[in-house]
């Protein structure tokens, strides 16, 4: 009956197949997050998810929700005939689901979490196709579900596998466990999920959790792919299904239960309490290594102080070569690009030393304008193109302030105060005002808001698309509006000053998107004349008084005119496909 079911699953899909799949079908495509690539090889039929969802593929409902629907696309394509599942993240394949979707939840939205977990789950499960995971990094709890759901698993050495459910006070679904079960056996899959046991990989192996380890395990799948596709297709998906058929009915039938247990369990106060405790050691365990960001920052606050014309035209960072440090911080905690800066000829030992150190993580180091670029780096697996749409590069507030002793970061408490999901972004905040006692963050103690004098002065560099989409989450209020005092930069916060021309923007932003790219670019033009050259340094105090306009359109303007390029036209594309806008 499943067999049967599942063959006239195939023979449906093929019908679909023109439907479904873009022509263009082959090449290198991006999710609409920019969370995930797929590269579809046109000669061999194997299309590369490359996870790329800072800082750990963690599992959100935004992101299962556009993986599932890539791979159920997949499933459904004809020519595609394997799919390898992998990571551009240096050191984790995936952190498994995001903890803080479980974390206070929100009813409505953990249903549907759960759903489309299942759904990718039975999508990766039951794929017809050969599907295999490139584990290129840590790979725990809902990482090692979806591993376990392909058909063959290749892990890097050292990094850990396993599902640690139970390590966070959760409990592994029936489905992923008797996924398990079908790999590592009844006994060892009972202690290993009773323990929550993490395996390195030379430990996977041992117990047949992963298949091989290799040092370059995208290069390992694609070498093992083409012995499994010199089989005839239907012979080995139809082999497939007679091994898992059971496992794909059982989950099925035990779908809504399965959905039903997972929506009252969770937000049990016990439970919360343990994923509460869980992330909290997490991000403490964070907060230790950004310890030494501080005296870095600290190092440069003179530098921006004199430099800050400069600073505040820069999407990126600028460092002087002997802030080294800081730029590694920086870029081990997500910075994409650093731009080093270097005004004494006598640092040029020094410069060349850092040089030499990020050589192996830069293909683009570039030193301030001011001076000549001695040589270009890019960071691993990044193009120039994606700079700024990844979703995490540096966040700098400057706070002026004399008073360098108050001076302190605190990324994680940052994050909790603001209402942005800053993720990993790295949350610097340089001071020069004498106020500045009351200003900062005491590590221990954020009551700020009750401290923070109004005229506070903060520059906030929103170069970043994820944050300007968080934008209109924020709610305007009194803590907000006094905690955050934006100096108009750019026209376009001129305009959002401006009544009349406000009118304007806001008339021609509601029909913006049902315009021709060609006709809005000089209609922009003219209301913003310069906004290209500007960062988008919004004030937030505005908000309110926005509040019908979305700033996400206006910061996709402005990325817009900045950069008249297809990068623009693709986010108009994908802009205008979406019925908000
Ligand atoms: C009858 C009962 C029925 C009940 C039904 C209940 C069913 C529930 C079943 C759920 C099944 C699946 C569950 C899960 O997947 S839960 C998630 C489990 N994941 C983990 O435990 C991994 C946690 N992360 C780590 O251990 C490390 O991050 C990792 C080893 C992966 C990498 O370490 P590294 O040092 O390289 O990176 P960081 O720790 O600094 O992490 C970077 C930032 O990412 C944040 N992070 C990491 N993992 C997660 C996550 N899973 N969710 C959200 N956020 C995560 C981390 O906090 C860092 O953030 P900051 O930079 O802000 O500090």
């Amino acid at each position: 009956m499943f067999l049967r079911n599942v063959m006239r699953k195939i023979a449906s899909q093929k019908s679909l197949n023109g439907l479904a799949i873009k022509k263009n079908y082959f090449g290198t495509t991006s999710s609409l997050l920019d969370d995930f690539s797929i590269n579809a090889n046109e000669k061999t039929g194997v299309s590369v998810i490359t996870m790329s969802k800072t800082p750990a593929n963690s599992l959100n409902l935004e992101f299962i929700q556009e993986l599932s629907m890539a791979i159920q696309k997949l499933n459904m394509e004809k020519s595609c005939r394997g799919i390898i599942l992998t990571s551009s993240l240096p050191s984790i394949f995936s952190a498994g689901l995001d903890i803080l979707e479980m974390y206070q939840p929100e009813p409505d939205r953990l249903e549907k979490f759960w759903t489309e977990f299942q759904e990718i789950w039975l999508a990766l499960y039951s794929s017809p196709k050969t599907v295999m995971s490139a584990i290129n990094g840590h790979s725990p709890a809902g990482g090692c579900i979806i591993a376990l759901a392909t058909d063959y698993r290749i892990m890097k050495p050292k990094f850990t596998i396993g599902l640690n459910e139970t390590m966070l006070g959760i409990v592994a679904p029936f489905w992923a466990e008797d996924s398990m079960k079908a790999v590592i056996g009844q006994r060892r899959s009972e202690y290993s999920l009773q323990l929550g046991k993490l395996y390195t990989a030379e430990e996977a192996l041992q117990i047949n959790l992963i298949d091989e380890i290799s040092d370059n395990p995208l290069q390992a799948c694609e070498d093992e792919m083409m012995n499994w596709l010199k089989l005839p297709d239907h012979a080995r998906t139809l082999t497939k299904f007679q091994n898992r058929g059971h496992i794909i009915e059982k989950m099925k039938k035990g779908r809504k239960e399965d959905l039903e247990k997972f929506v009252k369990f969770i937000p049990r106060e016990g439970i919360q309490m343990a994923l509460g405790t869980y992330l909290d050691n997490l991000k403490s365990r964070k907060k230790k290594q950004l310890k030494t960001c501080v005296s870095d920052v600290e190092l440069i606050v003179r530098k921006i102080k004199y430099n800050l014309e400069d600073y505040t035209k820069t999407t990126f960072f600028y460092l002087g070569a002997q802030d080294g440090i800081l730029a590694e911080n920086l870029i081990n905690s997500g910075c994409k690009k650093v731009i080093v800066t270097e005004h004494k000829k006598s640092n040029e030992e020094h410069l060349n030393e850092i040089q030499n150190r990020f050589r192996e993580k830069f293909l683009r180091f570039t030193r301030f304008p001011n001076s000549r670029i001695i040589e270009e780096y890019k960071l691993d697996g990044l193009e120039e193109k994606n700079w700024h749409t990844q979703p995490k590069v540096a966040v700098i507030l400057t706070l002026l302030t004399n008073d360098r002793s108050k001076l302190s970061l605190n990324s994680y408490l940052l994050r909790k105060q603001f209402p942005f999901n800053f993720g990993r972004t790295p949350i610097f905040l340089l001071t020069d005002n004498t106020e500045s006692k009351v200003i900062l963050m005491n590590e221990t103690n954020l009551q700020t808001e009750k401290r923070i004098p109004s005229r506070a002065l903060s520059y906030m560099f929103l170069y970043d698309r994820t944050l300007l989409a968080e934008i209109p989450r924020l709610k305007p209020s009194q803590k907000y509006t006094k905690l955050i005092k934006i100096q108009p930069k750019s026209d376009l916060v001129d305009l959002l000053y401006d009544e009349d021309k406000f009118k304007e923007a806001e008339v021609f932003l509601k029909h913006f998107f049902n315009k021709p790219y060609e006709r809005v670019i000089p209609k922009i033009e003219k209301i913003c004349p310069n906004l290209g050259s500007e960062l988008i340094d919004m004030n937030i105090t505005m908000l309110d008084r926005v509040k019908d306009l979305d700033f996400r359109i206006i910061g996709e303007i402005f990325r817009l005119v900045a950069s008249n390029d297809n990068y623009s036209r693709n986010i108009i594309r994908v802009l205008s496909s979406r019925h908000e806008f």
